[in-house]
């Protein structure tokens, strides 16, 4: 550009020569890719160095003694201040020298057994909120354990919840602020159950790190932490204000935080602008943004008769066994073909369109591999768009089991006097907890009342979690896309995912802001099952992920860009 030239003619597209820093490498050609802001003292551009790719955001003045408000001389353009430099690749050379650092934070947390199922691991529960806290304090977060209460157990029995997490990196009102939640729950596992190795020993077998809870969800709540980390041990300036939000009752249905949201919608989320959770996974070896999340709905159906167990050789075929009226009961909840025969719960779904079932073609799924991973001849569905609309996009009904049933190895000769199943309903838009719940009450308990049973049936919902949703066009979308391209080089799949997380939508509906799903877990994680992974690669990359998430989403154009006493501040 020519010495002649004014700022304000200054365009997309133009070369700057900057001959200054010559030291600091910051010296050579730069290409202008967007204009960021103009002021007083110069204009602010996002550019990129043309030999080595990296991209700036600059301050350009005419000379440093127009900047120092001296005469202005004639002169060609030069950068003189660095805004905010992106520099990716020495952050991501700190996440592949600190690999086993953060493998071994991962056996930490892994070796705490955290299931908020079983009310006797609470204190595990308790010291693994205390270790999140921790780690986000010693990295210098404001951090805050929040109370959040008691739960209320079916036998009437309180037990308090774990602590809530809050940390806080970053305050300046200049730039986004995102919020990033997580939880250290885990489902329940023992070794008894197959597992080849200790659920509670990480043990890494061929590049995969094999625990319970590894990929759901403590690997990526720990690749956030140190995404964070890693701008501050080099020194550099996080892009966007960071939050944390770490529970520990996601497993269970995330009790007391729609509460905890709502009391500090005015305080701790006032100023959050986007939330981003990283609780799911791909669908293949591609990396992938999730845009929607299925609801849950989850029973107890109780079946109460004889005032004890009985020998049911004595008393076999003289009473009318609660297991026969549950089963009975339950074998009217879904068809073998899979449909679900409640009158009514159908009646909400929002119908497919030609546009979902496009994308759903086009996405790459490979059914046989799908059955492969999971020890299946044969799924419900033998197209591809059919199954991918059936895990996302429609409600199904699993039955999880039956307390009180005799499951002990062995031939105990019982009739078990009470027995309880648990079922859930997942659900989509625009089905209703509250009307989901209506409509399984009233159907079981007439379904019940045909058998005529001297036997009591008592259904309660005892999760009501809504589906959520996202706008694929918001912004968050195309910056999670630029920051997949740049860690793994190629564009992410826009899937959605089947489970369900219980707070997505108390976000969105409480702060009224936009939520992305970033997952890091691999399509063959194995959550909730056993010999549940993170493969190293996922996590490592992950973290990269998330290091280049947080560059992108400060670039989302913010409404204004301010000039501060003639500093320009983005
Ligand atoms: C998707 C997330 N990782 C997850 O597994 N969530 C659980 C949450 C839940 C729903 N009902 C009870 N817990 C899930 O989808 O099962």
């Amino acid at each position: 550009m020519g010495a002649s030239e004014s700022i304000s003619d200054i365009k997309k597209g133009d070369i700057l020569i900057n001959e200054n820093e010559i030291h600091s490498g910051k010296s050579g050609k730069y290409q202008i890719k967007t204009i960021l802001g103009q002021g007083g003292f110069g204009k602010v551009v996002k550019c990129m160095k043309l030999d080595t790719k990296e991209e700036i955001a600059v301050k350009i003045v005419k000379n440093r003694d127009d900047w120092m408000n001296l005469p202005v001389l004639p002169c060609i353009l030069l950068l003189v201040t660095t805004v905010h430099a992106f520099q990716y690749t020495e952050l991501a050379q700190y996440v592949d020298n600190h690999q086993e650092e953060y493998i071994e934070a991962l056996r930490d947390w892994v070796a705490v057994e955290s299931d908020s199922s079983n009310v006797l691991k609470r204190p595990d529960l308790h010291r693994m909120m205390e270790m999140v806290a921790q780690k986000l304090r010693l990295m210098g977060g404001t951090v805050e354990l929040v109370d959040i209460g008691n739960q209320e157990l079916p036998d009437g029995q309180t037990l308090a919840l774990p602590k809530v997490v809050t940390a806080q990196f970053g305050t300046d009102s200049n730039k986004h602020t995102v919020c990033v939640y997580g939880h250290v729950d885990v489902q329940p596992a023992k070794l008894e159950d197959g597992w080849a190795t200790d659920p509670y020993n990480l043990t890494d077998i061929n590049g995969n790190l094999y625990g319970r809870g590894a990929s759901d969800n403590k690997a990526p709540v720990l690749a956030w932490i140190h995404a964070v980390e890693a701008y501050r041990a080099l020194n550099m300036e996080l892009p966007v204000n960071v939050k944390f939000l770490i529970e520990g009752m996601e497993e269970t249905g995330s009790n007391g935080l729609d509460a905890m949201i709502l009391a500090q919608r005015d305080t701790f989320f006032s100023d959050v602008d986007y939330t981003i959770i990283s609780d799911c996974g791909w669908l293949s070896r591609r990396p992938a943004l999730t845009y929607g999340t299925r609801g849950n709905c989850y029973f107890f159906a109780e079946v109460e008769g004889p005032k004890q167990d009985l020998h049911s050789g004595v008393y076999g075929g003289t009473v009318i066994e609660p297991m026969t009226d549950l089963i009975g009961v339950l074998d009217t909840l879904i068809s073998p073909s899979g449909k679900i025969l409640i009158p009514g719960i159908r009646d909400a779904v929002a119908p497919l369109t030609d546009e979902e079932w496009k994308m759903y073609q086009d996405i790459q799924f490979d059914i046989d591999n799908y059955k492969n991973k999971i020890g299946v001849s044969q799924l419900m569905y033998s197209n591809k768009v059919d199954l991918l609309a059936h895990m996302w996009r429609y409600p199904t009904v699993s039955i999880h089991g039956i307390e009180g049933a005799f499951s002990d190895p062995g031939t105990k000769t019982v009739i078990p006097a009470k027995v309880t199943a648990k079922f859930s309903i997942r659900q989509v838009p625009n089905m209703d907890p509250a009307m989901v719940k209506k409509q399984v009450i009233d159907y079981l308990q007439s379904v019940f009342a045909k058998r005529k049973s001297p036997n009591k049936l008592k259904v309660t919902m005892v999760i009501g979690a809504k589906p959520w949703l996202a706008n694929t066009q918001h912004p968050l979308y195309e910056a999670g896309k630029a920051a997949v391209k740049r860690v793994f080089d190629m564009d992410p799949d826009m899937i959605r995912e089947g489970g369900t997380i219980p707070i997505a939508r108390t976000f969105q509906d409480v702060t009224g802001k936009s939520i992305i799903m970033m997952p890091i877990g691999g399509f063959d994680d194995g959550l909730h099952s056993q010999n549940e992974k993170i493969s190293r690669y996922n996590y490592i990359e992950g973290t990269k992920l998330f290091i280049a998430y947080l560059n992108e989403v400060s670039q989302i154009n913010k409404s204004t860009v301010k000039w501060l006493g003639g500093t320009l501040v983005l």
